[in-house]
């Protein structure tokens, strides 16, 4: 019938041209009068020098004091003013020279970044990376809000465009960083359309850091191994989670490995703290060994150490039943850390499978039971692969040192962290040490850097500390 509508002409798409069309519907374009066009670039400046005061109000404030006084009084007055200002600040530079910096200096910093850096490519860095947005015919870019600036970084406050997200900006922030000319980017959200993009100035992590000094009480929840990016301390949770730590050969998986066992020195020592090592590759950690309740360094002797602690921790859980749901360490019921370097060798490499297969439900048992009863499983490999190491979803904290494929960063610290800037497998291998890690309550990933704990430091360590377990056993050897 005429008036049905044919189902062929239903799936024509409506932006698929039609070549027979008798009619074709488009705006005219009409030419813009120059005046209109003068009269708008008018505007926008007037806009401009009304936004000026708000914008930076300390500064107009000042022009127009300064104004004022030449007006009343003339120039000389104005002259002798400012001089006295300057020495004022002078002064103020010299005597405290912290809030000066805060007060004066980083702001100052903070409006010639804005207008130098930022306001100046805001537009083509956006475009080019895609981040503008198009609605009939009109162009849309998110708007800059506020530039700050902090000791290390720039953070540039931005206003989305109504329809786009967060995620747009978290998975372009490779192309931010190097349009704005930044080491790196990083994306956090306050608010509804409401980001901040943080851009370092320069790398803060490139000089090593020494060991940390060995804090007089310790913080289970909280220990100090490093500096992160902004150069506050790195602080690692042991007590009530497992942490993997992965990275090629050479990334420093040692230094974060002891650094730990540095912050929980007092610990060890007062018995409140065990530290079970496994060290396949008699290198790393036989170093310290006075300072481990229990050491291992063969395939058997590991797997049987493993055993014990999974019978230690059920031992435990049995005796918790009922009476209660969290472990505080005492000397009666320390809290134990299972030192594994290289699991791998243990999980994967090992010849004899009967071990591997041992090692790999001990430590299944250890970390999907042993948090609440004060077992903590602190793993280092070198390959995250799931043919190498299947467990690593069962260690609810990931470092990720330098990796060796950009694959690998997500496999370690989750989906979508190396678009949000995680990239481990760029850390410069002069760089060892420096990681990715996902801090506790936020998805974004945090660039970090491991003390480093020399052969020295360690000698120094199990000179002035050794393990109440370890001290121990001697007293019941040398009584045997
Ligand atoms: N945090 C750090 N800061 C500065 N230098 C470091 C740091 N960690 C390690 N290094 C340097 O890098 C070298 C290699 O480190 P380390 O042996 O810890 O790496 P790894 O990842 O454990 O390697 P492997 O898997 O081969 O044992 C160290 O000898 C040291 O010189």
């Amino acid at each position: 019938m005429w008036w049905s509508p044919r189902p062929a002409a239903q799936q024509v798409s409506v932006t698929t041209p039609v070549p027979a069309q008798a009619f074709r519907f488009a705006a005219p374009v009409l030419p813009t009068p120059v005046a209109l066009i003068v009269a708008r670039w008018l505007a926008r400046a007037l806009v401009l020098v009304v936004g000026l005061p708000f914008r930076f109000p300390i500064a107009c404030a000042l022009l127009a004091a300064s104004l004022a006084v030449w007006h009343l009084f003339g120039w000389v007055v104005v002259a002798v003013a400012w001089s006295l200002v300057d020495v004022g600040l002078l002064v103020w530079w010299r005597r405290w020279p912290s809030s000066f910096r805060r007060w004066v200096g980083l702001r100052m910093l903070a409006a010639w970044r804005w207008w130098w850096v930022y306001a100046r490519q805001w537009q083509p860095v956006l475009v080019v990376a895609g981040l503008a947005e198009t609605y009939q015919e009109r162009q849309y870019l998110p708007r800059i809000r506020r530039v700050t600036c902090s000791e290390w970084a720039d953070r540039v406050r931005v206003r989305l465009v109504a329809g786009t997200t967060p995620a747009d900006f978290e998975n372009r922030v490779v192309e931010l960083a190097h349009g704005f000319g930044a080491p790196s980017c990083r994306v956090v959200v306050l608010g509804p359309r409401d980001i901040v993009c943080e851009f370092p100035r320069w790398d803060t992590l490139a000089t090593p850091i020494d060991a940390l000094d060995v804090p007089e009480a310790v913080d289970l929840g909280a220990l100090p191994v490093g500096l992160q990016e902004d150069g506050t301390p790195w602080r690692l949770r042991l007590h009530g989670t497992h942490v993997l730590v992965v990275g090629v050969t050479g990334s420093g998986k040692g230094s974060v490995l002891w650094s730990a066992i540095r912050a929980m020195l007092p610990a060890l020592e007062d018995g409140t703290v065990q530290v079970w090592a496994v060290d396949p590759k008699r290198m790393e950690l036989s170093y310290g060994r006075s300072l481990f309740a229990r050491y291992a360094d063969t395939g058997e002797a590991a797997v049987a150490l493993l055993e014990d602690a999974v019978a230690e921790m059920q031992n435990r859980a049995e005796r918790y039943a009922g009476h209660r749901r969290s472990h505080t360490p005492t000397t009666e019921d320390p809290f134990v850390v299972m030192v594994l370097d290289e699991v791998a060798f243990l999980t994967a490499y090992h010849p004899d499978r009967d071990v591997r297969r041992r090692a790999e439900n001990a430590i299944a048992t250890l970390t999907s039971q042993g948090r609440s009863v004060g077992f903590c499983v602190l793993a280092a490999l070198q390959d995250p692969r799931k043919e190498v190491m299947n467990l690593r979803n069962l260690f609810p904290d990931k470092i990720a040192l330098r990796l060796d494929e950009a694959a690998q960063v997500d496999m370690v610290l989750g989906e979508g962290a190396r678009d949000r800037g995680a990239n481990a497998h760029l850390i410069d291998p002069a760089l060892p040490g420096v990681a990715f890690v996902r801090l506790e309550g936020s998805p974004m990933p945090v660039r970090v850097r491991a003390a480093y704990v020399s052969d020295a430091d360690i000698d120094a360590m199990t000179a002035d500390h050794t393990s109440a377990a370890t001290v121990e056993l001697h007293v019941v050897g040398e009584a045997a």
